[in-house]
């Protein structure tokens, strides 16, 4: 069975990529944007992560005639009420500008005591067959959020989020430690039973 990624993030795409790979999963051959033609990307208007992952993965089933996958994933920073959430992405007013979101988000926390600087990375990755069922799952990891960058590794909001149990920042985990850990990679695990029974 061919499984579509449908993401335009490269480096959630590789995420994405690794986790389902590590699932070994039989009989699945795993592809990308990249692999099919182009089409149209779905606007993210939707008021949560369900909303707009479940946008994603319809459009691409639509589009493809392939099963797809997409995440809808950002940062709910306790302070803030949960935001960016599904601004994330284009929280400076940019879509996709890792350091000027990181730098708005620092400075808006800037005179937040440390006890107040709690927040909860969350993906939601919906799983749509074109023509039959589609399922939704979510996972949450919760951290706090550093003054200052710590580490080169992740993406978008890795180098300040220093997970819960650990000392270092996401972004300073090694691709391994945080896939076994974080959000994205928890959600997907919720999928891998519907994943397998697809693939049989
Ligand atoms: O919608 P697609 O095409 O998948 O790509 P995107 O980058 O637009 O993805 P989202 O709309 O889901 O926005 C996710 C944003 O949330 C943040 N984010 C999500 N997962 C993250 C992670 O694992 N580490 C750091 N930041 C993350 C980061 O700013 C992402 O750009
Ligand atoms: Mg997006």
């Amino acid at each position: 069975m061919k499984l579509l990624l449908a993401s335009r993030n490269a480096k959630k795409l590789r995420e994405l990529q690794r986790i389902v790979v590590a699932e070994s999963l039989e009989g699945i051959e795993v592809l990308s944007l990249a692999d099919v033609p182009e089409f149209p990307e779905a606007p993210e208007t939707a008021p949560d992560f369900e909303g707009n992952a479940l946008a994603k993965a319809r459009d691409a089933a639509a589009a493809t005639g392939l099963v797809s996958v997409a995440d809808d994933s950002g940062l709910a920073v306790d302070e803030l009420n949960g935001m960016p959430g599904v601004l994330s992405a284009r929280w400076s007013g940019r879509h996709g500008d890792d350091d000027a979101n990181l730098d708005l988000l620092l400075g808006q926390l800037g005179d937040v005591p440390d006890e107040r600087r709690g927040a909860a990375f969350v993906s939601v990755v919906a799983l749509v067959v074109p023509g039959g069922e589609e399922v939704v799952v979510r996972g949450e990891w919760r951290g706090a959020l550093l003054r200052a960058r710590r580490g080169t590794g992740g993406f978008g909001y890795d180098p300040i989020f220093v997970p819960e149990g650990y000392e270092i920042t996401s972004a300073e985990m090694t691709a391994e430690q945080k896939d076994a850990e974080s959000h994205r990679g928890r959600a997907l695990k919720l999928l891998v039973p519907h994943l397998r029974k697809l693939a049989r």
